[in-house]
């Protein structure tokens, strides 16, 4: 890899502060402008450009650098465009300024999540298309909307698409989190996200009066039992015995309950209604059946007048029943290109983790395709849907070099067998 001079290095900066500064905060992303930027960067680099609308208003960019071997599978490259939202006043610079502070850390909301890697994708391609260097796979990079909210009327239709099964995709990459220490962290699988609402009913009284089976007693066992539960996961973590990705977590998100007056609530009165509302994330090594059965009969038993309905269930498996991970043994050679190509550009690599959160690879797992989740963010601090989310500048430049590595290996990548291939069959 060449080292950038000074005015080339302040051109890349810019063009990520370029992107950071583009309002696509969730609920209201401006897709409009993210997606007027992302073509133009696409034709200053001469790829093949489209934007498709499954959902009016939800832009999906593709752009592709067609390979000599076209029968040859795809390599997608994939970034969400959208970010969560901020509260501006508690920011240090303001979450759309992309301000370079002294030690070069660049301020945004998108920073870390993901615009870094979306733009580095793009600025890899910018330092291999003057190298002379020529794919043999075609490298597709997706700009998609709506990662932050489930991404339905993004990647899930996508990954369903005509457009995508013409695309003949073999491997994904797609976003991974930030590394305290100085190794990249590469993620195999994900955990897959349930929300959770239970609801407990009982006879309303007076607030003078102690008696059983009330709503709110009803609704706080359950409470109890769920915290316990948590508790004896969030232990083993704490322990040293189990990664964050390796648990079942649950947190509690909502709580409603109480008659409305006035003045608040109504004080001296127990309500015949409440709920809660809870954020479970399950590993795809989790036993699901005794979750449910954990859920049904301690959480919400009906034996408690407790019900209990599922907001969002994704599942742990693909279409054909297998469970939701790509593998990081020799049966999957993406994996040893990828390690490699990061060592490559001086990189480490630490052990394969579960993404504790989850993101559109897991459209790309349903429909069966190996994914990996990396972003390369290195001796950073994990920042992402935070306040002062940040990325220094050296450690983005450092990662357009691994993706330049990244995209040398992986286009280059003829499995055994069909090395005679020839080129440019169209
Ligand atoms: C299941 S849709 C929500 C997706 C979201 N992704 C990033 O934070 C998450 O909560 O993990
Ligand atoms: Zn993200
Ligand atoms: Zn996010």
């Amino acid at each position: 890899t060449t080292t950038p001079t000074q005015d080339e290095q302040s051109q890349i900066i810019s063009r990520f502060q370029e992107y950071l500064r583009i309002n696509t905060a969730q609920p209201a992303p401006d897709y409009e402008k993210s997606t007027q930027f992302i073509l133009t960067q696409a034709k200053s680099l001469s790829l093949e450009s489209q934007v498709i609308e499954f959902v009016q208003g939800k832009p999906l960019v593709i752009l592709k650098w067609p390979g000599s071997h076209p029968s040859l599978p795809s390599i997608l490259l994939n970034s969400h465009t959208d970010v969560v939202p901020s509260e501006h006043s508690k920011w240090l610079h303001p979450p759309l300024g992309a301000h370079v502070d002294e030690q070069g850390n660049i301020f945004a909301r998108g920073s870390q999540d993901m615009k870094c890697v979306g733009m580095q994708y793009l600025e890899a391609i910018r330092k291999l298309k003057p190298s002379g260097f020529q794919p043999k796979r075609s490298l597709y990079l997706s700009f998609v909307p709506d990662e932050e909210i489930g991404g339905h009327d993004g990647v899930e239709k996508l990954a369903h698409s005509h457009v995508f099964k013409s695309m003949n995709v073999d491997i994904v990459l797609d976003e991974g989190l930030a590394s305290p220490n100085e190794n990249y962290r590469l993620f195999y699988a994900e955990r897959t996200t349930w929300w959770l609402v239970i609801k407990a009913t009982g006879a309303p009284g007076h607030g003078a009066k102690l008696y059983d089976n009330s709503a709110m007693e009803n609704l706080f066992k359950s409470i109890e039992i769920i915290r316990r539960f948590r508790a004896s996961q969030f232990d083993l973590v704490k322990a040293g015995l189990k990664d964050e990705g390796d648990i079942i977590s649950v947190n509690m998100a909502s709580l409603k309950a109480g008659t409305p007056s006035p003045t608040g609530f109504v004080m001296n009165l127990q309500p015949s209604e409440a709920e809660a509302g809870f954020d479970i994330r399950v590993p795809p090594t989790a036993n699901v059946e005794s979750l449910e059965k954990r859920i049904a009969e301690e959480w919400a038993p009906a034996s408690r007048n407790m019900s209990f309905e599922f907001k969002d269930k994704g599942t742990t498996v693909d279409y054909l029943g297998r469970p939701l991970i790509t593998a990081t043994d020799s049966s999957n050679p993406w994996w040893t290109l990828l390690e490699e190509a990061i060592k490559k550009a001086n990189g480490k690599v630490g052990k394969p983790e579960i993404f504790p959160a989850s993101t559109d690879v897991y459209y790309f797992r349903r429909v069966g395709l190996p994914a990996i989740g990396f972003s390369p963010m290195a001796n950073t601090p994990i920042l992402l849907h935070d306040h002062n989310e940040f990325l220094n500048q050296a450690e983005y430049l450092k990662g357009i070099d691994v993706y330049m590595s990244i995209i040398k290996e992986y286009t280059s990548y003829i499995p055994p067998g069909r090395e005679n291939l020839p080129r440019d069959e169209f």
